[in-house]
């Protein structure tokens, strides 16, 4: 199987054979990715293969012990406080909010531009929050609350939208709104889901980690009657 980017690609941000180790556990073992400009791709495998250390990677949360990053063909060091401006923007599980702080001030929690409190409205008003702007958000009913995570992460009109399991606790009305916007996204997006339905819905390509190794990277087609990925699912729920 190749997940090795290919070389006449310039654009979008690519993972070249990264290795995390945690002590002596294998997090991520040889992992390579491109992500082109626009797409929608999604992370996939049971518990424990490397998912989230892989996002972690790309925020700078996780320094890899081999491999490399490139934005634009350019080497990235991602680093966490530099990641709005480099276009890159991570909605975190669940629905992380700081209490003391209306939706609103929790959307602008980063901004940098001047046109910030516009671009917030914004996203509130896409994410149908907008109504709730002024409201605490322990005070919102869960799934409002992840709609609030989101407009956080759209607010700073990212290149790149890494959603990390954004439909954790969600119901099925929900999940559909949320494939509704992504598919609408009109930016890269990175896709750690669970939510088979949701991944196979909205993702043009899924890559596939069991145990930190690249098991698959293919169409949702390709990856639904992969007989690796069967095995992984099966052996994870055995
Ligand atoms: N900071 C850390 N220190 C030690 N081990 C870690 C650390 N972070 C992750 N791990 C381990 O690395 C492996 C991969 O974890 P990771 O959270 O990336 O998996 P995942 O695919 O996101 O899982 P899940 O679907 O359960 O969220 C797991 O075995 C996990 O216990």
């Amino acid at each position: 199987m190749s997940t090795e980017p290919p070389d006449d690609t310039d654009q979008g941000l690519a993972l070249h054979h990264i290795t995390v180790r945690f002590g002596g556990l294998l997090a991520l073992d040889d992992v390579s990715l491109q992500v082109a400009p626009g797409r929608v791709v999604g992370i996939i495998g049971p518990n424990g293969a490397g998912k989230t250390t892989l996002f972690n990677v790309i925020c700078g949360f996780v320094g890899p012990q081999s491999g490399s990053l490139t934005l634009d063909g350019k080497p990235f060091r991602p680093r966490p406080h530099h990641l709005t401006r480099r276009g890159i923007a991570r909605t975190l599980q669940g629905v992380g909010q700081f209490g003391g702080m209306t939706v609103l001030e929790n959307v602008l929690v980063g901004a940098r531009s001047r046109k910030a409190e516009a671009d917030a409205w914004a996203a509130l008003e896409r994410c149908g929050v907008a109504e709730h702007a002024r409201a605490l958000p322990g005070s919102l009913p869960y799934a409002k609350r992840k709609r609030v995570e989101l407009a956080r992460a759209l607010a700073s009109k990212p290149r790149i939208l890494m959603l990390d399991e954004p439909a954790g606790g969600l119901d099925t009305e929900e999940i559909r709104w949320l494939a509704e916007l992504i598919q609408g996204a009109q930016t890269t997006v990175l896709l750690v889901e669970h939510h088979m339905e949701l991944v196979m819905s909205v993702c043009d390509e899924i890559l596939v980690l069991d145990f930190g190794k690249p098991i698959a990277l293919g169409t949702p087609g390709e990856i639904r009657t992969n007989e690796k990925v069967a095995e992984a699912y099966l052996g994870a729920a055995a």
